[in-house]
């Protein structure tokens, strides 16, 4: 018998996002109306030709809804959006509205606590090659939104730092450096990410071993293509706080998993977009699910703006392909409290506040 809990019910749900990354989580119509802006400034240093393609490769991919699963975006034209995306944000006022409208949109989508990560990025004049934003003002940026936001809203925010694999060592321990330095200013960890078909998160070992010196909690993007080979190194020798996607598991990897848990960050539409999975029902998912079922699962969106999806349509994926109740739903959600990087008791009494008082309204 069907017992999916229908979009509408999940919307009314608090949430938790544990795997957010800041550039693609901008809407399409932001990206858009960006790119327009600025070919119809009187002054910008991309060519109108390449700005007019990068906006006809927008609405092209607008124009292909995520929704019925069918469009495809490879982890390729993932990361060419990325290149569009990042020379957008190289300005810090959009960057400061960008940050702003994220945090809007997953609070209006009941989130209760959201883990954003973004990559601290050294900006540089594209003519004169000097440095005009340099990463500690990248992120001083964000970091000065989610405090004015925190302000005036419920919803808890805090912040990861990326480190991109395709960007070498010595970029990545700038990024830890900065995560100890902001580490009272929410920030709260690093995360492992980047292209997949680029370098080996092997070459990163001491940053893993530096991570741990400043008690920074980590997470590690993993096993998101099948060529991936840093999946053994990753689960056994590294045990990283949590890990990201850890769909293209060999079965011994998952009973390895089963019998020495890690929490895994799981993002149904971005694994079936850029064909991880072919349909949501093979997802690994259920198998962790089902094996042990307080198996630390946490739903997430990834990129919501590239892969036009919301952090409820994510649960409604899970629920209706798994035939899983809305109390289902729920205390999946409740469980992702365990999973959050800020382990503060005054953050976990609230979320479990909010929780109680959502079980109390809706299932006694
Ligand atoms: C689709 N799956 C994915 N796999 C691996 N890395 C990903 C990713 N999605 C995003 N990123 C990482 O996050 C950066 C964009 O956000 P920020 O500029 O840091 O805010 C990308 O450049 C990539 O390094």
């Amino acid at each position: 018998m069907s017992k999916v809990a229908s979009l509408e019910q999940l919307k009314t749900l608090p949430k938790i996002e544990l795997h957010a990354h800041l550039s693609g989580s901008v809407r399409y119509s932001t990206i858009l109306r960006l790119l327009n802006e600025e070919l119809a400034s009187d002054y910008h240093e991309t060519s109108d030709e390449k700005l007019k393609s990068e906006i006809q490769l927008m609405e092209e991919l607008k124009s292909k809804p995520t929704t019925n699963c069918t469009s495809h975006r490879s982890l390729t034209e993932c990361f060419q959006i990325f290149t569009i995306l990042h020379r957008l944000l190289s300005n810090l006022n959009i960057l400061e509205q960008v940050t702003n409208e994220i945090l809007h949109d997953f609070q209006s989508d009941n989130c209760v606590y959201l883990e954003l990560r973004t990559t601290p990025r050294n900006i540089f004049d594209s003519k004169t090659g000097e440095l005009k934003v340099s990463k500690e003002q990248y992120l001083k940026t964000v970091v000065n939104v989610i405090e004015s936001f925190e302000k005036e809203n419920l919803m808890k925010v805090r912040l990861i730092l990326s480190v991109d694999r395709a960007k070498g060592l010595q970029d990545g321990l700038e990024n830890v450096e900065l995560a100890k330095k902001f580490k009272s200013k929410h920030v709260i960890g690093i995360d492992f990410s980047g292209n997949p078909h680029v370098d080996s998160f092997q070459n990163y070992e001491s940053l893993f071993q530096l991570c741990d010196s400043y008690e920074l909690k980590t997470t590690v993007h993993i096993a998101e293509i099948w060529e991936d080979k840093d999946v053994d190194f990753i689960l056994k020798k590294i045990r990283p706080d949590r890990i990201g996607h850890s769909v293209c598991l060999t079965k011994e990897q998952i009973d390895y998993l089963i019998r020495n848990p890690i929490p895994i960050e799981i993002c149904p539409t971005s694994n079936l977009v850029t064909k991880c999975v072919d349909v949501i029902e093979n997802h690994p998912f259920y198998e962790f699910y089902t094996k042990k079922d307080t198996y630390p699962l946490v739903i997430c969106t990834d990129d919501f703006g590239i892969f036009d999806t919301s952090l409820s349509r994510e649960y409604s994926l899970i629920s209706t392909a798994f035939n899983l109740s809305f109390k289902e739903m729920f205390d999946l959600s409740r469980r992702s409290i365990k999973c959050i990087f800020d382990q503060s008791n005054e953050l976990v009494s609230f979320l479990e506040m909010v929780f109680n008082e959502f079980e109390k309204k809706n299932f006694e």
